[in-house]
């Protein structure tokens, strides 16, 4: 489905109900399943979720995760801790999103893992492996933190416990918080030392852990607001005191121009036409509000320099390749400084054409939405690809801006 965007020139006002995080969703899920009872309140219904939900139930055989990074992560170290025999595959692009670091952890604990297509990315096939603990691993922490948070939640199920040594730089640390503190609402207290976290052997509890709305999601909206820099709008269910890391991109907005106000039931945003005369952040920690950032930037017109993306080559596709391409499509000249950073300069060019093509990556599609309040006409190709997150997220777009 392609998506034609005509806005109504309407004031940007309303409510948007958000999904329920992913993140804290596939954690939880994990973790129920690792307790051996209990089902997560509220859970995300995105394609991610579901397919690792609908995996989780399965005693062994083929699992198909599709685009979905965090559920393989996941799923590679469950698996490796369970009995039975897996071939854990994805979508063409997930065969290309690398699995070596954790591959290669698991190995270290007796995991019986094979790759059935190219060495270090899936397909694997994982096979009654027994585990060993009580030791100590060390890991490249700059590729994916996902790798560390799978290990994290299985480490309390190993006899003795596990010691993980973070080496290089630790990118997304926000989602190893995010675990541990995950880990702690089911029972089990997880410890860091500078670069060492340290996880005890332990037991999880089966508590009915409580999924809040998802901060990445919201990214989308307040980027519509920068970009329209008048309105207001409501997020039911998000809370700034949030588990999830992306909760600090409000420091971010504020810098563009979107200021958010804590009200009963969740949080306010509204816009101004306030900002900074260049935007300057290191985006490590959030990978996943990148592209809204750097497209509103492109369409309020301020210029920019962002780095930490090195992670976002290897994402549902490679982003920093695909904004750049998309952008300039609209005549934004990006450029590359080096790898990992992005900027612009306020170089025009003309506008080629109106077609966005979105690589199959959800926030792709949902980053070039808000364009479309500038650009009428504006088409975002396989707009359906929003399934990955947010199934519903066309359905809150229009009320607000057609
Ligand atoms: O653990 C998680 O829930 C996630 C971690 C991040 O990935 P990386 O650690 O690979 O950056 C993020 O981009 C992804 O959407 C969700
Ligand atoms: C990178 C993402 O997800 P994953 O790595 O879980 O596929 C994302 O949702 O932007």
């Amino acid at each position: 489905m392609d998506k034609v965007i005509a806005w109504t020139q309407k004031k940007i006002e309303g409510t948007v109900i958000l999904p329920a995080s992913k993140s804290e969703s596939n954690r939880a899920l994990v973790l129920s399943a690792l307790a051996g009872g209990g089902m997560p309140e509220n859970l995300s219904d995105s394609d991610d979720t579901r397919v690792l939900a609908e995996a989780l139930k399965q005693a062994g055989g083929l699992v198909d995760v599709g685009h979905a990074g965090t559920s393989m992560r996941f799923l590679a170290a469950y698996f490796a801790l369970r009995e039975g025999v897996w071939e854990l595959t994805g979508s063409e692009r997930m065969k290309q999103r690398p699995i070596k670091v954790l591959v290669e952890a698991l190995w270290e604990l007796g995991a019986k893992i094979e790759y059935l297509g190219k060495e270090g990315f899936p397909p694997l096939w994982i096979g009654n492996s027994v585990l060993k603990g009580e030791r100590t691993i060390s890991l490249d922490a700059a590729v994916s933190s996902q790798y560390i948070s799978a290990l994290m939640m299985i480490a309390p199920l190993l006899k003795g416990g596990l010691v993980i040594d973070l080496k290089g730089k630790v990118i997304s640390a926000d989602y190893i918080r995010m675990t541990a503190e995950m880990m702690r609402c089911f029972g089990v207290n997880t410890r860091f030392e500078g670069k060492r976290v340290l996880i005890p052997e332990g037991v999880y509890a089966p508590v009915s852990f409580r999924v809040s709305a998802d901060w990445s999601a919201a990214s989308f909206f307040y980027e519509l607001l920068a970009i329209t820099e008048e309105g207001e709008i409501f997020l039911p269910g998000l809370y700034i005191d949030s588990l999830q890391g992306d909760a600090r991109q409000v420091d971010l907005w504020r810098q563009l121009g979107v200021t958010t106000e804590k009200v009963v039931g969740g949080v306010r945003l509204s816009a101004n036409s306030d900002r900074v005369a260049r935007f300057e952040a290191d985006l490590s920690g959030m990978p996943d509000v990148a592209l809204p950032v750097i497209v509103a930037c492109c369409l309020s017109d301020t210029p920019f320099h962002l780095t930490g993306l090195d992670t976002l080559y290897i994402k549902e596709c490679d982003r920093v390749m695909a904004v750049t391409r998309e952008a300039g499509k609209l005549g934004y000249g990006l450029q590359i400084p080096a790898r990992g950073e992005l900027c612009w300069d306020r170089v025009r060019n003309a506008c080629t054409t109106l077609e966005i093509d979105t690589y199959q990556d959800h926030r792709m599609a949902m980053a070039f939405a808000p364009a479309g309040v500038r650009y009428c006409g504006l088409i975002v190709r396989d707009a359906d690809v929003v399934s990955k997150s947010f199934p519903g997220f066309w359905e809150q777009y229009d009320h607000l801006v057609m």
